[in-house]
């Protein structure tokens, strides 16, 4: 036992392993206690992530289910029976025995137009008459102002126009004279801005006719069975107004060479070319309305639109060149106070691809820089910054065009 160590030494070693093995559970605890803390703010953050995301799983699919909405047909109420009862005749043909909301026996009336589901037949909506696209959709202006003298560069189109839509109109006798049928319809194709709604305009001016505009596009936008309910209404109310002229503009819209595709939409859109087709060849060409339509994409339209008797007259409306940019220039600028030092035809050499509506946004802008600089009238440096101005804004744009119009 000599060997041996004295007794309060082991104790103090044991004392010294057992206050180290303390420390250290104590600096383990302190560990995992943080790591807690961490995992608990992480899950937090993930528990918010998580939200983020389900809203925004819940928008998408609402969005999606937005798009899987199919078009509504459109029906027109024809009788109205008890126990919230309908007939109704939707715009594609058969009439259907339908039942409506208590809450709607206010708005249900003979005559109310109103969207049913395409699959189910059941009465979605009641179209009120400020809803109504005829009425929305269209312009019509009794008195159009424009005159040929406001149409810079386009001579051969303004004879033509003349030849085709302005005579029948207003001498209708000399056709018959001479044993032929003028056209039918005249259709102008060119890029956007070159002057075919101006062109249009100035014949209805000069045969003091109602100018009817209407975007082909917005025909087949939301009902089944509107756009050939449009056409018809479009042609009726010409009829009423002559003497008209029928401005159908974007006529691709509607006259794209015919798909392969069936699609209710497409169904749609050569369910209102037809009504179109079928309208102008129950036409007098020697009446008193003029149907002129406009195109940016004559390469797809359906050669069914430009056979005889229909749009047989087509009239090309290009982007101006130089003498025809200053003609537009000299136009615009007509009631503007120019310094001595503008040189029209510097701008007009300048403004490369300028269509008609570039032109004139120059002008335009051109007084805004002099207006802006609290002058009186505009300088040779207004229209050189308002040329670079609105070239630049065009850039982008004319070079997606002359991949159309190659
Ligand atoms: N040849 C032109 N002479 C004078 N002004 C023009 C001419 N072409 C265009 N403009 C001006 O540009 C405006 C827009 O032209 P317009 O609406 O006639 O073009 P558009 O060819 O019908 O275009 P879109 O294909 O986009 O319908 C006109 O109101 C007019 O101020």
């Amino acid at each position: 036992m000599e060997d041996s160590e004295p007794f309060n030494t082991i104790e103090n070693k044991e004392n010294t392993e057992i206050t180290n093995l303390i420390d250290k559970h104590e600096a383990i605890e302190r560990n995992l206690t943080w790591e807690v803390r961490k995992l608990e703010k992480d899950k937090v953050l993930l528990e918010n992530e998580n939200l983020r995301l389900d809203r925004e799983v819940k928008s998408l699919k609402s969005e999606i289910n937005r798009f899987r909405i199919p078009p509504l047909v459109l029906a027109t109420v024809s009788e109205i029976l008890d126990d919230n009862q309908v007939v109704v005749k939707s715009s594609t043909g058969p009439s259907f025995l339908l039942k409506y909301p208590e809450k709607d026996s206010d708005r249900i009336e003979i005559g109310a137009r109103v969207a049913l589901n395409q699959q189910t037949f059941s009465i979605v909506d009641i179209i009120t008459s400020e809803k109504d696209p005829l009425v929305s959709g269209m312009e019509i202006d009794e008195k159009p102002s424009i005159t040929y003298d406001e149409i810079g560069g386009l001579k051969d189109q303004v004879l033509e126009t003349v030849e085709t839509v302005e005579l029948p109109l207003k001498n209708p006798k000399i056709f018959e004279e001479v044993g032929i049928t003028p056209p039918k319809g005249v259709l102008f194709y060119g890029p956007p801005g070159t002057g075919k709604t101006l062109l249009a305009k100035a014949v209805a001016h000069e045969t003091n006719a109602t100018f009817i505009k209407i975007v082909a596009s917005e025909f087949v936008k939301k009902y089944i069975g509107e756009g050939s309910r449009l056409v018809r209404g479009v042609f009726e109310l010409a009829k009423e107004k002559a003497p008209a002229i029928i401005f159908i503009d974007e006529i691709d819209a509607i006259a794209a060479k015919r798909l392969q595709g069936s699609t209710s939409g497409d169904r749609e859109v050569q369910r209102t070319l037809m009504q179109l087709l079928a309208e102008m060849d129950g036409f007098e060409s020697r009446g008193n309305v003029g149907i002129i339509a406009a195109t940016n994409r004559p390469d797809i339209l359906d050669p069914a639109l430009v056979r005889p008797g229909r749009f047989d007259r087509i009239i090309e409306v290009p982007v101006p060149d130089e003498d025809g940019k200053l003609e537009i220039l000299k136009i615009h600028t007509k009631n503007m106070s120019l310094d001595v030092d503008v040189d029209l035809k510097y701008i007009a050499q300048n403004a490369k691809s300028a269509s008609g509506a570039d032109l004139k946004s120059i002008c335009t802008e051109a007084g805004m820089f002099a207006i802006r600089e609290e002058h009186h009238s505009v300088s040779a440096k207004n229209f050189e910054d308002a040329l670079e101005k609105v070239m630049h804004k065009n850039k982008d744009k004319s070079s997606k065009e002359s991949v159309m119009f190659v």
